[in-house]
């Protein structure tokens, strides 16, 4: 048996899981305990005022004694990370040296990393990257068609993310269809806060939808996704917008916040319900970015077996799979909607019996995921 402590650090959060893992073969995790501590850094009454504390509140009280590892969710690896790494000095040096390729995310999960070692001396720590699992991107699909001189001299290459949740649940896309993972192709539709799609070939990621950073590719809550990078340099000499003002507007006031004013998908589609035209907009763009992702990583995948939906969204809101999937049934796409609307919560088939392509919900759990990487690490 052992003992794991996940952490996410955000910008303003810190969520924990600690799970017993029993040794294999088919280890079923056990959760010890699980949470998050929000507000960091918000001048409020009982808001933790930085990291360090919030972790502190964190640790306080749950049973640490004997933990084997601490597994910390690093959003940014660049191409110096192809696989999870046991931290040491040169290994937090080099997410340092990432900050700038993730101003929004490498901060946090540093301060992550600095406190828990701090805290839990003697524990080894491992950083598990969200970037990692697309590193097996064909070139094709990971350069972006710029002068290719400053490409190389500034690191512009598309790194995607969400990597953790794309690798498991394509995993149990396999498993939930009792077959082989080499011998399935999926694309994963991850769609929480952030959001992005993976083209899966046999395991391997072949084409995802998120770039440089976490903003590109599908509508998200408060980021954009795609857009014409024109748009930037209208706002900024037309609108006259510092550059920090543009970060600010495409990361934080756009996608569903910017269209319709809420970010929840849950406020969106309650305020769709009551027909506000913004609201219903806010949809129609939020599913046809999906549906575009999926005519394209078909095309790429040449063959296409399922088509999963993953995360808060995709696990909880049948109208956005419906929606995202319609009119594709001549490409052998289809959602029944008796399984689409059904109550349940486990991974599942929701496309009916004898469809080409299997459409499937199946829960992510970036977490587990984590805490096996972090254990594959020690175990090497
Ligand atoms: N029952 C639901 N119906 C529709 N959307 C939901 C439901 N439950 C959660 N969501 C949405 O899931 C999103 C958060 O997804 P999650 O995967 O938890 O995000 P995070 O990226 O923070 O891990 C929010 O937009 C929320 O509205
Ligand atoms: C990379 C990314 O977008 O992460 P999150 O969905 O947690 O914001
Ligand atoms: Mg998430």
């Amino acid at each position: 048996m052992s003992r794991v402590l996940v952490l996410n650090c955000g910008s303003s959060s810190v969520k924990y899981r600690l799970l017993d893992v029993p040794r294999s073969p088919e280890p079923e995790p056990v959760v010890v305990a699980s949470g998050v501590v929000e507000r960091i850094g918000e001048d409020a009454p009982g808001a933790p005022r930085d990291h360090a504390e919030a972790l502190s509140a964190a640790l306080a009280g749950l049973p640490l004694d004997g933990l084997t590892a601490v597994g910390h969710r690093v959003v940014h690896g660049g191409l110096t990370f192809t696989a999870p790494a046991l931290v040491d000095d040169v290994v937090v040096a080099a997410i340092a040296e990432l900050v700038p390729l993730a101003p929004l995310h490498n901060p946090a999960n540093l301060a992550g990393i600095e406190v828990a070692r701090a805290l839990l001396p003697g524990v080894p720590q491992v950083a598990v990257f969200d970037t990692a699992f697309h590193r097996t991107l064909p070139a094709a699909a990971s350069t972006y068609a710029i002068d290719a001189a400053t490409a190389e001299r500034f690191g512009i290459h598309r790194y995607g993310f969400h990597g953790t949740s794309h690798a498991i649940v394509s995993r149990r896309t396999a498993a939930l269809l009792d077959r082989p993972l080499a011998e399935v192709n999926t694309i994963t539709l991850h769609l929480g806060n952030g959001a992005s799609a993976c083209a899966v070939e046999g395991g391997r990621s072949v084409a995802t939808s998120m770039g440089l950073s976490p903003l590109e590719g599908l509508v998200m809550g408060t980021r954009s996704g795609d857009l014409d990078p024109a748009i930037i340099f209208h706002l900024h000499r037309v609108a006259g917008m510092p550059i920090e003002e543009i970060d600010e507007l495409l990361n934080r006031r756009s996608g569903l916040v910017g269209l319709a004013g809420v970010n929840d998908m849950r406020a969106l589609l309650a305020r769709r319900a009551t027909g506000d035209p913004a609201a219903a907009l806010a949809f129609e763009v939020y599913c046809r970015r999906i549906r575009s992702y999926v005519g394209a990583y078909y095309a790429e995948l040449g063959r296409l077996d399922a088509i999963t939906f993953t995360a808060g969204v995709g696990e909880n809101a049948p109208a956005v799979r419906a929606a995202a999937l319609a009119g594709l049934d001549r490409l052998g796409i289809e959602v029944d909607a008796a399984r689409n609307d059904a109550p349940e919560r486990g991974a599942r088939v929701i496309s009916p019996p004898d469809a080409p392509v299997a459409v499937c919900v199946v829960p992510t759990d970036e977490e587990w995921e984590i805490a096996s990487q972090t254990l594959g690490v020690l175990a090497a």
